[in-house]
Protein backbone atom coordinates (compact mmCIF):
# COMPACT_ATOMS: atom_id res chain seq x y z
CA UNK A 1 0.00 0.00 0.00
CA UNK A 2 1.71 3.09 -1.18
CA UNK A 3 1.60 6.18 1.76
CA UNK A 4 0.24 9.61 0.25
CA UNK A 5 1.21 12.45 1.95
CA UNK A 6 -1.59 14.08 3.82
CA UNK A 7 0.03 17.91 3.64
CA UNK A 8 -0.29 17.56 0.20
CA UNK A 9 -3.70 19.36 -0.43
CA UNK A 10 -5.11 21.15 -2.99
CA UNK A 11 -8.45 23.01 -1.66
CA UNK A 12 -10.28 25.90 -3.62
CA UNK A 13 -11.96 29.12 -1.61
CA UNK A 14 -14.99 30.20 -3.51
CA UNK A 15 -14.27 33.60 -4.33
CA UNK A 16 -17.41 36.65 -3.83
CA UNK A 17 -18.24 34.10 -0.61
CA UNK A 18 -21.15 35.17 0.87
CA UNK A 19 -23.17 35.34 -2.74
CA UNK A 20 -22.04 32.03 -3.13
CA UNK A 21 -22.15 29.91 -0.53
CA UNK A 22 -24.49 27.44 0.50
CA UNK A 23 -23.00 25.71 3.73
CA UNK A 24 -19.24 25.48 4.37
CA UNK A 25 -17.46 23.79 7.57
CA UNK A 26 -14.45 25.39 9.26
CA UNK A 27 -12.11 22.98 10.97
CA UNK A 28 -14.78 20.21 11.88
CA UNK A 29 -13.88 17.01 13.56
CA UNK A 30 -15.96 14.53 14.46
CA UNK A 31 -14.68 11.97 16.92
CA UNK A 32 -16.74 8.38 17.61
CA UNK A 33 -15.36 7.41 20.93
CA UNK A 34 -11.96 7.51 20.14
CA UNK A 35 -11.62 7.39 16.46
CA UNK A 36 -11.49 10.85 15.09
CA UNK A 37 -13.43 10.21 11.53
CA UNK A 38 -12.97 13.47 10.54
CA UNK A 39 -9.80 15.29 10.77
CA UNK A 40 -10.45 19.20 10.39
CA UNK A 41 -12.06 19.81 7.11
CA UNK A 42 -12.56 23.07 5.86
CA UNK A 43 -15.07 23.63 2.82
CA UNK A 44 -17.78 25.31 1.13
CA UNK A 45 -20.52 24.16 -1.01
CA UNK A 46 -21.13 26.62 -3.63
CA UNK A 47 -24.89 27.81 -4.09
CA UNK A 48 -27.28 25.86 -6.91
CA UNK A 49 -24.36 23.51 -7.56
CA UNK A 50 -23.52 19.70 -7.20
CA UNK A 51 -20.64 18.87 -5.10
CA UNK A 52 -19.39 15.51 -4.93
CA UNK A 53 -17.96 13.62 -2.47
CA UNK A 54 -15.71 10.56 -3.29
CA UNK A 55 -12.90 8.97 -2.07
CA UNK A 56 -12.24 4.80 -0.68
CA UNK A 57 -14.06 3.41 2.00
CA UNK A 58 -13.86 4.49 5.17
CA UNK A 59 -12.68 7.93 4.77
CA UNK A 60 -15.61 9.68 6.27
CA UNK A 61 -17.40 10.63 3.34
CA UNK A 62 -20.99 9.88 4.71
CA UNK A 63 -20.09 10.88 8.59
CA UNK A 64 -19.03 14.30 7.27
CA UNK A 65 -22.29 14.61 4.73
CA UNK A 66 -24.31 13.64 7.75
CA UNK A 67 -23.06 16.25 9.83
CA UNK A 68 -24.08 18.53 7.89
CA UNK A 69 -27.37 18.59 9.12
CA UNK A 70 -26.35 17.57 12.51
CA UNK A 71 -27.83 13.67 11.86
CA UNK A 72 -23.81 12.30 13.48
CA UNK A 73 -26.33 14.00 16.71
CA UNK A 74 -28.02 10.27 16.64
CA UNK A 75 -25.33 8.04 17.10
CA UNK A 76 -24.66 8.33 21.01
CA UNK A 77 -20.48 8.43 21.33
CA UNK A 78 -19.98 11.14 18.87
CA UNK A 79 -18.61 14.25 19.40
CA UNK A 80 -18.61 16.85 16.66
CA UNK A 81 -16.03 20.06 16.97
CA UNK A 82 -15.62 23.27 14.71
CA UNK A 83 -17.95 25.45 12.73
CA UNK A 84 -21.08 24.41 9.97
CA UNK A 85 -21.90 27.56 9.10
CA UNK A 86 -25.42 28.18 7.38
CA UNK A 87 -26.79 31.60 6.37
CA UNK A 88 -24.57 32.67 8.86
CA UNK A 89 -25.30 31.12 11.50
CA UNK A 90 -23.10 28.15 13.12
CA UNK A 91 -25.40 25.13 13.26
CA UNK A 92 -23.55 22.88 15.18
CA UNK A 93 -24.49 25.33 17.88
CA UNK A 94 -26.30 23.78 20.79
CA UNK A 95 -28.59 26.66 20.58
CA UNK A 96 -30.16 25.26 16.78
CA UNK A 97 -33.35 23.98 17.03
CA UNK A 98 -32.24 20.84 15.28
CA UNK A 99 -35.53 19.97 13.89
CA UNK A 100 -36.12 23.31 12.24
CA UNK A 101 -32.62 23.43 11.06
CA UNK A 102 -33.31 20.26 9.14
CA UNK A 103 -36.11 21.78 7.21
CA UNK A 104 -33.55 23.61 5.45
CA UNK A 105 -31.05 21.03 4.90
CA UNK A 106 -32.66 17.75 3.74
CA UNK A 107 -31.01 14.62 3.24
CA UNK A 108 -31.68 11.50 1.11
CA UNK A 109 -30.18 7.82 2.13
CA UNK A 110 -28.45 5.12 0.42
CA UNK A 111 -31.38 2.48 0.36
CA UNK A 112 -34.54 4.10 -0.34
CA UNK A 113 -36.84 4.40 2.78
CA UNK A 114 -40.30 5.43 2.00
CA UNK A 115 -42.76 5.09 4.86
CA UNK A 116 -45.33 2.52 5.10
CA UNK A 117 -47.72 4.92 3.57
CA UNK A 118 -49.08 5.96 0.08
CA UNK A 119 -47.47 8.00 -2.61
CA UNK A 120 -49.62 11.40 -1.34
CA UNK A 121 -49.03 10.16 2.54
CA UNK A 122 -45.06 9.65 2.09
CA UNK A 123 -44.66 13.31 0.93
CA UNK A 124 -47.70 15.16 3.29
CA UNK A 125 -45.87 13.46 6.74
CA UNK A 126 -43.52 15.20 7.79
CA UNK A 127 -45.19 18.65 6.26
CA UNK A 128 -48.71 18.03 8.59
CA UNK A 129 -46.00 17.65 11.35
CA UNK A 130 -45.19 20.90 11.05
CA UNK A 131 -48.54 22.33 10.96
CA UNK A 132 -49.73 22.36 7.37
CA UNK A 133 -53.47 21.07 6.66
CA UNK A 134 -54.76 22.94 4.08
CA UNK A 135 -55.84 20.34 1.21
CA UNK A 136 -55.43 22.37 -1.34
CA UNK A 137 -51.76 23.45 -0.65
CA UNK A 138 -50.67 20.03 0.59
CA UNK A 139 -52.33 18.84 -2.90
CA UNK A 140 -49.98 21.22 -4.74
CA UNK A 141 -46.55 20.32 -3.11
CA UNK A 142 -47.57 16.78 -3.23
CA UNK A 143 -47.71 17.73 -7.78
CA UNK A 144 -44.78 19.81 -7.34
CA UNK A 145 -42.56 17.88 -5.54
CA UNK A 146 -43.15 15.14 -7.47
CA UNK A 147 -43.11 16.70 -10.83
CA UNK A 148 -39.49 17.83 -9.94
CA UNK A 149 -38.26 14.76 -8.66
CA UNK A 150 -39.70 13.82 -12.31
CA UNK A 151 -41.83 11.13 -10.80
CA UNK A 152 -45.22 12.91 -11.31
CA UNK A 153 -46.41 10.87 -14.95
CA UNK A 154 -46.03 7.69 -13.21
CA UNK A 155 -47.66 8.57 -10.55
CA UNK A 156 -50.13 10.70 -10.49
CA UNK A 157 -53.04 8.30 -11.21
CA UNK A 158 -51.59 6.16 -7.94
CA UNK A 159 -51.55 8.84 -5.20
CA UNK A 160 -52.87 7.10 -2.64
CA UNK A 161 -51.18 3.47 -3.40
CA UNK A 162 -48.57 2.40 -1.22
CA UNK A 163 -45.39 3.45 -1.83
CA UNK A 164 -43.93 0.30 -1.10
CA UNK A 165 -45.52 -1.10 -4.60
CA UNK A 166 -42.96 1.62 -6.65
CA UNK A 167 -39.66 -0.09 -7.68
CA UNK A 168 -36.70 0.76 -6.02
CA UNK A 169 -35.67 3.44 -8.29
CA UNK A 170 -39.14 4.82 -8.31
CA UNK A 171 -38.70 4.83 -4.18
CA UNK A 172 -35.58 6.78 -4.53
CA UNK A 173 -37.17 9.66 -6.70
CA UNK A 174 -40.28 9.34 -4.16
CA UNK A 175 -37.36 10.23 -1.19
CA UNK A 176 -36.36 12.86 -3.01
CA UNK A 177 -39.93 14.03 -3.34
CA UNK A 178 -39.90 13.62 0.34
CA UNK A 179 -37.15 15.50 0.73
CA UNK A 180 -37.85 18.85 -1.46
CA UNK A 181 -41.46 18.99 -0.40
CA UNK A 182 -39.95 20.45 3.01
CA UNK A 183 -38.34 22.84 0.12
CA UNK A 184 -34.93 22.85 1.75
CA UNK A 185 -32.13 25.14 0.22
CA UNK A 186 -29.56 22.30 0.84
CA UNK A 187 -30.23 18.78 -0.50
CA UNK A 188 -27.76 15.88 1.32
CA UNK A 189 -27.80 12.31 -0.57
CA UNK A 190 -25.46 9.60 0.57
CA UNK A 191 -25.13 7.20 -2.48
CA UNK A 192 -28.56 7.93 -3.60
CA UNK A 193 -28.12 5.26 -6.44
CA UNK A 194 -26.01 2.74 -5.32
CA UNK A 195 -28.99 0.45 -4.63
CA UNK A 196 -30.80 0.88 -8.43
CA UNK A 197 -30.15 -0.82 -11.90
CA UNK A 198 -28.17 1.33 -14.72
CA UNK A 199 -31.73 2.96 -15.86
CA UNK A 200 -32.97 3.89 -12.90
CA UNK A 201 -29.79 5.73 -12.04
CA UNK A 202 -29.59 7.93 -14.96
CA UNK A 203 -33.16 8.93 -14.09
CA UNK A 204 -31.86 9.69 -10.63
CA UNK A 205 -29.16 11.68 -11.71
CA UNK A 206 -30.89 13.37 -14.40
CA UNK A 207 -33.64 14.64 -11.75
CA UNK A 208 -30.65 16.20 -9.52
CA UNK A 209 -29.31 18.05 -12.30
CA UNK A 210 -32.74 19.65 -12.44
CA UNK A 211 -32.81 20.30 -8.87
CA UNK A 212 -29.59 22.27 -9.16
CA UNK A 213 -31.48 25.49 -10.06
CA UNK A 214 -33.55 25.37 -6.85
CA UNK A 215 -30.94 23.92 -4.15
CA UNK A 216 -27.89 23.46 -3.67
CA UNK A 217 -26.51 19.50 -3.58
CA UNK A 218 -23.85 17.75 -1.86
CA UNK A 219 -23.57 13.74 -2.89
CA UNK A 220 -21.45 11.00 -1.47
CA UNK A 221 -20.97 8.52 -4.56
CA UNK A 222 -18.31 5.47 -5.31
CA UNK A 223 -19.48 6.11 -8.59
CA UNK A 224 -16.50 8.15 -10.44
CA UNK A 225 -18.82 8.08 -14.02
CA UNK A 226 -21.53 9.63 -11.62
CA UNK A 227 -19.61 11.82 -10.13
CA UNK A 228 -17.98 13.35 -13.68
CA UNK A 229 -21.07 13.54 -15.21
CA UNK A 230 -23.04 15.30 -12.36
CA UNK A 231 -21.32 17.48 -10.40
CA UNK A 232 -19.76 20.99 -10.17
CA UNK A 233 -17.22 20.33 -7.61
CA UNK A 234 -15.52 17.12 -6.20
CA UNK A 235 -14.35 16.71 -2.71
CA UNK A 236 -11.43 13.65 -2.64
CA UNK A 237 -11.34 12.48 1.31
CA UNK A 238 -8.58 10.40 2.35
CA UNK A 239 -8.59 9.55 6.28
CA UNK A 240 -10.72 11.65 7.89
CA UNK A 241 -9.24 14.90 5.39
CA UNK A 242 -9.93 16.45 2.46
CA UNK A 243 -7.06 15.89 0.10
CA UNK A 244 -8.31 17.90 -3.18
CA UNK A 245 -10.97 19.96 -3.71
CA UNK A 246 -11.85 21.69 -6.96
CA UNK A 247 -13.90 21.80 -10.09
CA UNK A 248 -14.92 18.35 -11.37
CA UNK A 249 -13.66 18.73 -14.41
CA UNK A 250 -9.89 19.42 -12.86
CA UNK A 251 -10.44 16.82 -10.26
CA UNK A 252 -10.89 14.05 -12.78
CA UNK A 253 -8.42 15.32 -16.03
CA UNK A 254 -5.74 16.85 -13.84
CA UNK A 255 -5.26 16.39 -10.30
CA UNK A 256 -2.75 18.50 -8.06
CA UNK A 257 -2.44 15.69 -5.36
CA UNK A 258 -1.08 12.08 -6.18
CA UNK A 259 -3.61 10.51 -3.72
CA UNK A 260 -6.09 11.89 -6.20
CA UNK A 261 -4.68 11.42 -9.22
CA UNK A 262 -4.95 7.54 -8.57
CA UNK A 263 -7.84 7.21 -6.75
CA UNK A 264 -9.85 8.98 -9.86
CA UNK A 265 -7.58 6.82 -12.44
CA UNK A 266 -7.91 3.26 -10.29
CA UNK A 267 -4.80 2.97 -9.20
CA UNK A 268 -5.11 3.97 -5.78
CA UNK A 269 -3.01 2.09 -2.70
N1 LIG B 1 -22.15 4.90 13.48
C1 LIG B 1 -20.84 4.76 13.64
N2 LIG B 1 -20.32 4.38 14.84
C2 LIG B 1 -18.98 4.23 15.00
N3 LIG B 1 -18.07 4.43 14.03
C3 LIG B 1 -18.53 4.78 12.82
C4 LIG B 1 -19.92 4.97 12.55
N4 LIG B 1 -20.07 5.32 11.24
C5 LIG B 1 -18.82 5.36 10.72
N5 LIG B 1 -17.90 5.05 11.66
C6 LIG B 1 -16.43 5.00 11.46
O1 LIG B 1 -16.02 6.26 10.95
C7 LIG B 1 -15.05 6.10 9.91
C8 LIG B 1 -15.57 6.75 8.63
O2 LIG B 1 -16.71 6.01 8.18
P1 LIG B 1 -17.69 6.57 7.06
O3 LIG B 1 -18.84 5.63 6.97
O4 LIG B 1 -17.97 7.99 7.31
O5 LIG B 1 -16.77 6.46 5.79
P2 LIG B 1 -17.15 6.44 4.25
O6 LIG B 1 -16.04 7.09 3.53
O7 LIG B 1 -18.51 7.02 4.05
O8 LIG B 1 -17.18 4.88 3.94
P3 LIG B 1 -17.99 4.05 2.84
O9 LIG B 1 -17.54 4.57 1.52
O10 LIG B 1 -17.54 2.64 3.07
O11 LIG B 1 -19.46 4.25 3.09
C9 LIG B 1 -14.81 4.61 9.82
O12 LIG B 1 -13.67 4.31 10.63
C10 LIG B 1 -16.05 4.00 10.39
O13 LIG B 1 -15.78 2.74 10.97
Amino acid sequence: MREYDLNERNIIKLTDAHQKVAIATNDLHVWYGQNEAIKGVSLEFEKNKITSLIGPSGCGKSTYLRSLNRMNDEISGTKVTGEIMYQGIDINSSKVDVYEMRKHIGMVFQRPNPFSKSIYGNITFALKQHGLTDKQELDEIVESSLKQAALWDQVKDNLHKSALALSGGQQQRLCIARAIAMKPDVLLLDEPASALDPISTSKVEETLINLKQDYTIAIVTHNMQQAARISDYTAFFYMGNVLEYDETAKVFTRPKVRATEDYVSGHFG
